[in-house]
Order: C-alpha cells, then structure tokens, then sequence
C-alpha cells in the first residue's frame, strides 16, 4: 500500500549534477509517492507546529542513517541470473553460444520464467535497484512474465523482449516477419497494462544478431510507439571486426546503428568501449545514452570503458550490472568496479581518468535516471520528483563498516558516512527501500 503521506526528518544525500552532490539535514515531505517540499530543519519545526504535517508519518532518521534516491541499473539480463558467477571463461562470442543461448532458450518454459524472474526482482529491490532497464529473452510470453513480476513486485522497470534474426547453433532466433509481429505485440501487452512503472522497451540483441532489416523495422517500431530502444555496441574487438565484416557498407560498427535509423535520444548502448573519436560526436550528437557494465567489460575480457572521456564529451553515462556477464547484481559493485576501471585506465598513462566516489555515486542515481530519460521523475530529491529512495543504516547490526571515535565536525561526518557505504556497504545496510512512495523492502519493522 502506499503510504500517503510521509515526511522524513535527518540526513538527505542526492546529485544536483556530476559535480554537485547535495547533503544537508533537513526533511522531504512524500504525499501520493511524489516529493512535494523540502528543506531545512528550522522550517520543519515551524511546519510542524503550525499543524502542517498533523496527518503524515513522521519518519525521524538516527544519527547514522540517511536516505539516498533508489539505484539505476541502466543495463541488465533477467533470464541470464541462473548462470551468476558461472561460465565466466569464455569471450563474448563463445560465452554467448556455449552458456547464455541455451540458457534463454529454457524461457519457453512459462513456469520456469515466473520462478527466476520473481527471485530476480526480488534481488534488484534488495539491494536498492528501483529501477532496472531489463533485457528479457526472445520469448514473448515469457517475458511478460517479468512485466508481470515487475508490477507485482512494484519496481520501476524499463523490459524488452529480445529480438534476433541471425542464425544460430543454438537456434535461438526468430524469422524476421515473426519477430517484428511480436515486438509490437510485446509492446501493446505491456501498454494494456496501463502501469505507471513499467514501459516496453524495443530490444535488438546487437548487430551480430540482427540484420540492417530487422534493425530497422525496429527502430521504425520504436519510432512508432515512442519507446526506447536498447542494444550493446562495440563490446568486444571480434564482436566489432564480425559486424565490420558483415556490413561492409559502413565504416564503423555505431555507422550500422545509424543507418538503421537507431541511434537518437530514446537510445540506450551497452558497454560502447572501443569507440573512435569520429563514433563517440555521432552518439553524442544523437542523444544516445551509455549503460557502463564495468563487471561485466572485466569479467568477459572485453576492455576498459573510458568513462571520463565520454562525459567530457557530453554523452550520457548511467551504470549497469549486465548480469551475467556481471558477477553481480547490485549497483552498489557497480560504483566500486567503476571507480577501479577508471583508475586503471589512469595508471595505464590516460590523465585525470578516475572517477571519484561521488561522481560514482551520480552515475549510480541521477547519471542513470538521466541515461534512461527518466530523470523527469526520478534521480535525486528535486521537489515534484517520484519518491524513490533507500534509507541507509551505516551502523546497522550485521554492517561491514565499523564505527570509531572521530573528530569530525557535523558536515564532515556526514559527507563520511555516505563515502562509507560506498566504499564499503552492501544490502544490509539498506533498510528500507521506496518505489514511488511504497516501501517494498524493511528491515526496521
Ligand atoms: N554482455 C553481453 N553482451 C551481449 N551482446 C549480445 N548479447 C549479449 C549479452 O547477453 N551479454
Ligand atoms: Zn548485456
């Protein structure tokens, strides 16, 4: 049930911009899961005594706890859970059609689908993804499934059905009249829900699996119905020399993108790492958003995205987890693995290539709200912004982060206190979560 009315009074952390993280004590007040004011301490007290928030609940935070917007998981794969932390010896190529085919073919299976799907965003919400953008499988049914669980479950969730027509040993593909059939009737399945959360996205595999015609019906499909559309780009160096080869008319694997008529604003790219100069000004010229999958580029062998490079050059970066070539589901690893590609791309002689933890942190809520053109609802604490959020116990029983005498002022304190949980929490420290003003996790209760 969503409650009504709440106001939350304590520690309030959240990105204005990459450069602008705001942390203050005051309060934010939620009424019908949308933030509706905000400030300081003082105009609490004052509100309060004037009788404002006489029919709210009243949420006073601990000393140690502080609330954060909900995490963005710009870019992962919900049928490919089962296969976390296995088969992680292998390429892109080879993984693709030694484990993750045959695994996705399984989702046929209707039952088997409810079942995964169901621990998995379960799993997301645990460790305070409130919004995922998913690739589901070929599947029509079975990836109305995750539409299904995703508004039971009453996360935020950007889904695709996957769409291949490319031959396979495995073969897991469609033919193309059948694919583009069902893609438009994916996406009039999830609209007849009529659910403020979740939004059908159009989901070409990539250009290894789909052919210029499929990709293009598609990107006339996602034009249609105005749904984004997202792929993976430029992942892995066989990936793009197998693409170059199989479209000798364009000059560069985002020039085959381009011509399909793919790339624009409502466009979201896996990984895009071995980008030249000349691919990184049309993506940024064309809107088109970067989901970082730093787990997934190492454990794959499939390079180092240089992130800084991209966000002075004005592309959109959110973070992904990109289960399972990610080992790991929660954006909380992302920042961590984000923070340590960069920082190896600076040791290997790339100047000022790190990422800081704040900067980590933007990517991780406002970067990816911005990445998934969601940042209009949510993303940080802005007044008429959807409540989204997750309230931090650092100290919480069971933490990983200890706590010592300091000689902090109060400001530094707190600025410590959110640099910790990124450094060091996980989802024990995340003891309650809200999607649009419902609590879907507690552990305080
Ligand atoms: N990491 C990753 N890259 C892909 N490229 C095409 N399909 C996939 C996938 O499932 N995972
Ligand atoms: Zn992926």
């Amino acid at each position: 049930m969503v409650q009504e009315k709440l106001v939350f009074v304590g520690l309030l952390a959240s990105s204005k911009s990459l450069k602008d993280l705001s942390i203050f004590t005051g309060f934010l007040a939620v009424e019908h899961g949308k933030i509706t004011r905000q400030g300081s301490i003082a105009e609490f007290e004052a509100m309060n005594n004037a009788g404002t928030f006489s029919d709210y609940n009243i949420i006073k935070l601990k000393n140690d706890q502080f609330l954060i917007p909900g995490f963005v998981d710009c870019h992962t794969h919900a049928p490919q859970f089962p296969n976390i932390g296995l088969g992680l010896d292998r390429a892109l190529l080879e993984w693709l059609s030694k484990y993750t085919f045959p695994l996705e073919k399984r989702y046929s299976n209707l039952e088997f689908a409810a079942k995964v799907y169901d621990t998995v965003v379960q799993r997301l919400l645990t460790n305070g993804t409130t919004t995922a953008c998913y690739f589901g499988s070929l599947h029509l049914e079975g990836t109305l499934e995750l539409v299904k669980t995703a508004i039971k479950r009453n996360q935020r969730a950007l889904i695709g059905k996957v769409s291949m027509n490319v031959k396979n040993d495995t073969g897991y593909y469609n033919n193309t009249e059948k694919e583009i059939e069902e893609v438009e009737k994916f996406i009039q399945e999830v609209f007849k829900y009529k659910n403020e959360l979740v939004q059908p996205v159009v989901t070409p595999r990539f250009a290894v699996s789909c052919d210029k015609e499929l990709l293009t019906a598609l990107a006339n499909i996602s034009q249609k119905y105005q749904c984004r559309i997202q792929s993976h780009l430029s992942e892995n160096r066989d990936e793009v020399d197998y693409v170059l080869k199989m479209n000798s008319d364009c000059k560069t694997y985002s020039g085959v993108y381009n011509k399909c008529q793919i790339l624009n604003e409502r466009c979201i790219m896996a990984h895009a790492i071995h980008l030249s100069d000349e691919e990184i000004r049309l993506l940024a010229h064309k809107g088109v958003s970067i989901a970082h999958c730093p787990a997934s580029n190492t454990r794959l062998k499939s390079g180092l995205c240089p992130v800084r490079k991209y966000l002075d050059n004005n592309l959109t970066v959110g973070l992904g987890t990109d289960v399972s070539g990610g080992d790991n589901a929660s954006i909380i690893d992302a920042m961590r693995r984000a923070m340590d590609v960069s920082t190896h791309l600076e040791l290997n002689g790339n100047n000022d290539y790190s990422i800081s933890w704040k900067e980590a942190f933007y990517l991780a809520t406002m970067g990816g709200a911005r990445a998934l053109k969601l940042d209009d609802k949510i993303g940080n604490f802005d007044v008429g912004k959807e409540f989204d959020a997750l309230l931090i116990d650092v100290y919480v029983n069971g933490s990983q982060i200890d706590e010592y005498e300091s000689t902090e002022s109060a400001a530094e304190h707190a600025v410590s206190l959110l640099q910790r949980f990124v450094y060091l929490g996980d989802d024990r420290n995340i003891v309650q979560v809200y999607v649009r003003g419902k609590k879907v996790k507690d552990l305080l209760n």
